[in-house]
């Protein structure tokens, strides 16, 4: 595990990050996600998870924006674990907290970056019954190392190459907090 940063560094990391999307961008990304989720899904009674922690921004802001009735779940798949660097082994932290079986299910991440993580929850869902599954992510970073054919069915952002963080990503476990999305100096 690399050593916990201090008050002053992270201070440092906010002060020195690029800023990619403002609050406001963010705002008409869920604006324009929550009218594509709509009339994709207003008449399926869905469950929609969000993949802790990253989801839990994505799904908050979300989540109101949605005037049609659904289920709220939850479930705690880890790859990152606080570095910025994913491993290879997805640790369940939480199993989904709503049975998924012959539901319509929608999953909420912050980001599609390499790809692994969605994938394999994709899988467990599928694996448990759900009739369909789709995803929306927040950010889709742009790099040519998706480990996986999975596509996304809404995306709110695109992002360049580099480890980003706010609207629920978090750099070494802090600043999820942040409004807008931005990346780190030198990643
Ligand atoms: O596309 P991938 O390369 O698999 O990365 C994306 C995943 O990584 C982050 O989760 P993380 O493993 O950091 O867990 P956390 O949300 O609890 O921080 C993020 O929230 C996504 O779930
Ligand atoms: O760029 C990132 N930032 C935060 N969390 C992440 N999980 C995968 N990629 C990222």
């Amino acid at each position: 595990m690399t050593q916990p940063l201090t008050l002053e560094e992270l201070k440092q990391v906010m002060a020195e990050a690029d800023l990619l999307k403002s609050e406001a961008d963010v705002e008409d990304a869920l604006n324009r996600l929550a009218s594509d989720i709509t009339d994709r899904l207003a008449d399926s009674m869905p469950v929609v998870y969000s993949i802790m922690n990253g989801g839990l921004v994505m799904a908050g802001r979300l989540l109101t924006k949605l005037n049609f009735p659904l289920e709220q779940g939850y479930m705690h798949a880890t790859r990152y674990r606080g570095e910025t660097t994913g491993s290879t082994d997805l640790q369940w932290q939480a199993p989904p907290s709503v049975p998924m079986e012959g539901r319509t299910v929608l999953i909420l991440d912050d980001i599609f970056d390499e790809g692994n993580t969605l994938a394999e929850v994709v899988k467990s869902c599928e694996a448990q019954g759900a009739k369909e599954v789709l995803t929306a992510v927040l950010v889709n970073k742009i790099h040519d190392r998706k480990n996986t054919e999975l596509k996304i069915d809404f995306i709110g952002l695109e992002v360049e190459d580099r480890y980003v963080f706010g609207c629920g990503m978090d750099y070494r476990g802090y600043w999820r907090n942040a409004a807008g999305i931005y990346a780190v100096k030198g990643l």
